[in-house]
């Protein structure tokens, strides 16, 4: 049996339903993932998939980011997909930033959008990929 990936899903405002739209089509692979999702993000991954495993941290811009942060440099993810605006300013930049930079620091895989973000998923289940 293979171990269970823990992988963080966390979208900003505007790319909150582009998000939940990915996880409805990749349910399927994300169904036997722990899922990690910032407050306001996991609230709309469960209200659209209740079977999913999510647990939710703060909301980013309450420490959320900060939160996954720490889990990637403690080794406790394994993969990080982040639906990024990048046509808004955030009051969290810093966090935000803060969470890219322990991302790459740790090698960990990450994308940043929605067909990274499916290539990225499919990595993560093919052999060796987790
Ligand atoms: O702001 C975020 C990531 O930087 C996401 O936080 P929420 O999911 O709580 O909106």
């Amino acid at each position: 049996m293979t171990r269970q990936l823990t992988i963080g899903l966390v979208a900003h405002d505007a790319r909150k339903d582009g998000l939940v739209d990915w996880a409805k089509t990749h349910a399927a692979l994300l169904a036997p993932a722990r899922i990690i999702s910032t407050g306001t993000t996991g609230g709309r991954l469960l209200e659209a998939l209740p079977d999913l495993d999510v647990t939710r941290v703060k909301s980013g811009p309450l420490g959320g980011d900060q939160q996954i942060g720490a889990m990637i440099a403690e080794d406790r993810m394994d993969a990080l997909i982040f639906f990024v605006d990048p046509l808004s300013p955030m009051p969290h930049d810093v966090d935000v930033k803060a969470l890219m930079r322990l991302g790459i620091v740790y090698d960990l895989p990450m994308a940043f959008s929605a067909r990274a973000a499916t290539i990225l998923l499919k990595g993560l289940e093919a052999p060796g990929g987790g």
